[in-house]
């Protein structure tokens, strides 16, 4: 078997480092990168492990046939993660295997998975000059972010869902002297609060059952020198709110079941589309907090102050879905501008997005005409038949787009409404997304 190389060339192919003994302690098999890892000549193979590593932890499973898993060692100043586990044939243990890898190289994965599963990542996509809009409401809003983008500032965005809170923050992070550093959003009404609280600060290996080992670092270590964009800031709990407000006076973070203070050097860049100070008055929101997030105001007017932006919404939004090779549109009928301003928009832009994406799904030629917004003129009559007294008529989506649009985009006051609670809400709309429109 040692002189099989095609199993030895998959072997090396592992990013894993991999090692066996048998029963003798002998090494019988090495990859490349357990040799590099550990620092170990090729030749190793044949002799006795203990040569090498003396006390050599393969020499307890031989000896109590048990797995371990997870094991944290320093090798050659390196942090390791290591897996041990008896090989057995036949009811028998014939010898150990231990894989592992660097920690390094795992965070490095975790990175790249926040990346993946983050709204927007680690970095800001758009530029404020991206934001489509040539209204005076949109230009003198671009104008005000520019200016508010340059400072240090914490900045609040007020404006209703889907008005492009997020790509303004996103905007004002690339024009900010921080431009180079990480960008990272967080929604604060997309997790419960005891995982928001871990995202956000991170915790200490043993912290609570099922803490990882080694711990794990918050979005505020992870924003380091950067951004913090955080969404929906009404809806943070009380204790929450505490926990933040000690982070920005004292710019540094204790992980949960820690004693380490990290500094951190973040901006924070904060949206709602809540009423603040209402909720203050309601005893939900610190006015401390508010007064600490609320340094600048950027205030996002609504789609439907601003239908003008309608073509120019829809070209661009047209020229992406062709940019990804689906569809090319060449003419927008000028009867469909005229239905798009037919209607409130309690979606917004987001709302816009999902009506436009689904009639060019529809239209069958490169022109986008009514007859391919059939779907949206139908629910315009539906929303002025019916009203809320008949919801068993509607089904979830429209009662939710109905509701919405009755509280001006306010998630809380629609979940409370609905009789669901705003997490709740949150997910249905990101599941109806296409429908909601
Ligand atoms: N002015 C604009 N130009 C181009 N696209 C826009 C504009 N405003 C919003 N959008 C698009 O609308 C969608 C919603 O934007 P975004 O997520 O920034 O809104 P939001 O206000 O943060 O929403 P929510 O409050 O629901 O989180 C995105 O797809 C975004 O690209």
């Amino acid at each position: 078997m040692k002189n099989n190389p095609l199993i030895q060339a998959i072997f090396d192919a592992s990013h894993d480092g991999i090692i066996a003994v048998d029963q003798g302690s002998t090494v019988i098999w090495v990859n490349k990168n357990a040799l590099e890892i550990l620092g170990l000549p090729a030749d190793i193979v044949g002799e006795k492990i203990t040569r090498y590593i003396p006390q050599s932890d393969m020499l307890r499973i031989l000896a109590t046939g048990k797995r371990e898993i997870g094991d944290i060692a320093t090798v050659l100043n390196r942090q390791i993660i290591i897996n041990r586990l008896p090989i057995v044939i036949d009811g028998q243990t014939v010898g150990a295997v231990s894989t592992f890898k660097e920690i390094t190289d795992i965070q490095k994965m975790e990175m790249r998975i926040r990346k993946q599963s983050m709204e927007s990542g680690l970095e800001a996509k758009y530029r404020l000059e991206d934001i489509v809009g040539e209204s005076s409401a949109i230009r003198e809003v671009k104008e005000l972010a520019d200016t508010f983008g340059r400072t240090d500032a914490t900045v609040l965005i007020l404006g209703e869902t889907g008005t492009g809170k997020e790509l303004f923050a996103q905007g004002m992070h690339h024009c900010s002297p921080r431009s180079a550093g990480p960008f990272i959003a967080v929604n604060c009404a997309a997790l419960p609060g005891n995982l928001l609280e871990s995202e956000l600060f991170g915790y200490e290996e043993g912290a609570f059952t099922g803490a990882r080992k080694g711990g794990k670092a918050g979005l505020f270590e992870l924003a380091h020198g950067g951004t913090l964009f955080l969404d929906e800031i009404g809806e943070l709990s009380l204790p929450i709110q505490a926990l933040l407000l000690r982070v920005l006076q004292e710019k540094k973070v204790r992980r949960i079941g820690g004693e380490r203070i990290v500094p951190v050097d973040v901006r924070i860049l904060a949206a709602t589309n809540r009423d603040l100070e209402q909720l203050i008055r309601e005893n939900s929101f610190r006015s401390d907090l508010y007064y600490r997030l609320n340094v600048l105001t950027l205030e996002l007017p609504p789609l439907r102050s601003r239908l003008e932006d309608i073509p120019a919404l829809i070209w661009s939004i047209a020229h992406e879905i062709a940019e990804r090779g689906d569809r090319t549109i060449e003419h927008v009928c000028e009867s469909v501008m005229e239905l798009f301003t037919q209607y409130d928009w309690p979606g917004n832009v987001r709302e816009l997005r999902n009506v436009v994406e689904r009639m060019i799904l529809l239209s069958k030629t490169s022109r986008l005409e009514r007859s391919d917004a059939a779907f949206f003129e139908k629910k315009l009559q539906n929303l002025r038949n019916t009203n809320l007294s008949s919801p068993a008529m509607l089904d979830e989506a429209e009662l939710i787009v109905q509701v919405l649009q009755q509280t001006r985009g306010n998630r809380a006051e629609a979940a409370k409404r609905l009789g669901i609670d705003r997490t709740t809400l949150w997910r249905k709309m990101k599941k109806y997304g296409d429908k909601q429109t």
